[in-house]
């Protein structure tokens, strides 16, 4: 099952591009992959590298006996590369657990999961910290950020816990792209929400990931403050070249991705 694309990698992607049309299914992506790694084949013959992400046959559950919840049952989803794809569905129908096996957060009981071409689900735990430290940005519904630090040192911290200094004119493109130019100097607690939400998010960017995953980014932001963060995310596919997974609730979120998944009952929604 592949993703559901609402708009072709061709079409208009401005942030102030609006997006008519329901969901369509998905066609492969046109642009050819950007070589980021060795072509590899999964055991179904499939090039995986095509793909930003895949979930094949994941499932996941939680508890035993009467306790036990399936979260995820048998998920096989594609996300292509340098598309802005969001991952919808009611609560409880596994769209976070689908989004931490994707990125290697959390193990699945069964079924394979890539990144690119690497299968993480075969790689031991310092490889995939690797993997996620390299390859893999992340922005969190509760921010995630370090109450200790100013929201520049926030920024770059994966940089500086991997041991590499970021771009400063990269960075300096992703600061004012934030907007939080006059405000790099504040700890978390001195900046609203919507503030800290762009923190996380320039985090996720500074450090160029090929891959971000998003966790309801907008879900504790004021109406203004999401559609400043959703621009954000979508300029990063349009301008930057990444791939962004967003889980969310909201339509009008979604509405701003190229594809939507639909997750009911931790299974992947046919249309
Ligand atoms: N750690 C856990 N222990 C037990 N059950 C869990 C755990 N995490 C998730 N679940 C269960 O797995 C199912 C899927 O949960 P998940 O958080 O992935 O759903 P979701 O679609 O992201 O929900 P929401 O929109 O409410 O965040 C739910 O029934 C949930 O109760």
């Amino acid at each position: 099952m592949l993703s559901q694309p609402k708009r072709a990698p061709s079409e208009s992607r401005g942030p102030l591009a609006t997006f008519g049309g329901g969901p369509r299914r998905c066609a492969l992506p046109r642009a050819p992959p950007r070589p980021l790694q060795s072509a590899t084949s999964n055991e179904r013959g499939t090039d995986v590298t095509e793909f930003a992400a895949r979930a094949e046959d994941v499932r996941k559950t939680y508890g035993t006996g009467d306790a036990r919840v399936t979260a995820l049952d048998a998920v096989t989803v594609a996300i292509p590369r340098e598309r802005f794809v969001a991952v919808m569905g009611a609560s409880g129908s596994g769209k976070s657990t689908l989004m931490h096996v994707m990125a290697g957060l959390d193990a699945a009981d069964s079924g394979r999961a890539y990144i690119g071409g690497t299968d993480i689900t075969a790689l031991g735990d310092r490889a995939l910290t690797r993997l996620r430290r390299d390859r893999v940005g992340f922005v969190f519904q509760s921010f995630n950020l370090v109450p200790t630090l100013t929201a520049l040192e926030n920024i770059t911290l994966p940089a500086d816990i991997a041991g590499r200094s970021p771009d400063p004119a990269w960075l300096d493109e992703v600061i004012d792209a934030v907007g939080l130019r006059d405000r790099l100097g504040h700890r978390p607690a001195e900046l609203s929400g919507g503030q800290r939400q762009r923190v996380a998010c320039a985090r996720a960017l500074a450090g160029r990931p090929e891959l971000i995953f998003a966790d309801e980014p907008t879900g504790n932001l004021d109406s203004r403050s999401g559609a400043g963060v959703l621009a954000l995310l979508r300029r990063a596919v349009d301008e930057m070249g990444q791939t962004i997974v967003m889980v969310t609730h909201d339509p009008s979120a979604a509405d701003r991705a190229d594809d939507v998944i639909t997750l009911s009952d931790g299974r992947v929604l046919s249309r």
